[in-house]
């Protein structure tokens, strides 16, 4: 049965976002994931997963600037200090946490720097972070996104995760799947997740085109999660959909899969 996590900086946005872990947990979930935690002191989301009986499964490096469009800069060379610093804060967090994934957001592909040297710059900044994430037994991974979704966005295609992740060693990378990413950029979702099994460390789920809840789109969602389960995978499968109404009045296409 595929396990899924409620990602709570885009479900429950009724709610302010310390009260949305209790509203997961009410709702079924048994984990969490979202995209940052550094407007909030580790200890205060640490306490709201204690006392809900929550797993923390994923949660971002700090992207930048993201109220100026800035998604990452794994692959940016002018940007390697705030680089690791930004690991180093993050697992900070991911100590308190309990969190054994990170995304390492790769960033937006700068104007004028040959592709060579962005590669070579995402190789070197992820090989490092993978050493840093081993000592502290977390496990980072990244996720091709779609150029509608993040224009620019340097890492688009699971084909290029792959390369990355074997350059870097897939026992100390892994793949972020994201199944609406990848309808939107690649399509044949249900045999991607199959062959990319080895690779993929994290999963994450919204129908396409609104990136709204399972059922709301063109997929065929009870297909597709009986293919990843069949397929093996027994990892996370994270609820990254922003709700079409409210929150709990679009949670009925999980009714089969939540916690009895
Ligand atoms: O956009 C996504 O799909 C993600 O998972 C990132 O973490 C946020 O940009
Ligand atoms: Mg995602």
């Amino acid at each position: 049965m595929p396990r899924f996590a409620a990602n709570i900086s885009m479900m429950f946005n009724e709610l302010p976002f310390l009260d949305r872990f209790a509203a997961a947990r009410a709702a079924g979930f048994e984990a969490v994931e979202f995209l940052f935690p550094y407007d909030f002191p580790a200890a205060e989301i640490a306490t709201r997963l204690k006392d809900q009986g929550l797993a923390q499964v994923l949660f971002n490096g700090p992207p930048g600037d993201w109220n100026n469009g800035e998604r990452g800069s794994a692959c940016l060379p002018d940007r390697r200090a705030e680089f690791r610093e930004g690991i180093k804060r993050a697992l900070d967090y991911s100590a308190a946490l309990a969190c054994p994934r990170l995304h390492v957001m790769a960033g937006l592909t700068p104007a004028g720097i040959p592709r060579d040297t962005l590669l070579s710059t995402y190789a070197a900044n992820l090989d490092w972070a993978a050493e840093e994430c081993m000592k502290a037994g977390v496990k980072p991974i990244i996720e091709p996104i779609n150029h509608r979704d993040i224009p620019g966005f340097f890492l688009n295609r699971t084909s290029e995760a792959v390369a990355i992740i074997n350059a870097v060693g897939p026992e100390r990378l892994g793949l972020q799947f994201d199944l609406y990413h990848c309808q939107i950029t690649e399509g044949d979702v249900s045999r991607r997740a199959a062959e990319l099994l080895p690779y993929i460390a994290h999963m994450q789920v919204a129908d396409t085109p609104g990136r709204h809840e399972p059922g709301t789109g063109e997929v065929n969602w009870p297909f597709v999660f009986d293919a990843i389960d069949a397929s093996g995978y027994r990892g996370w499968i994270g609820c990254e959909y922003r709700p079409k109404g409210e929150t709990l009045a679009g949670l009925g296409w999980f009714a089969k899969y939540r916690a009895a």
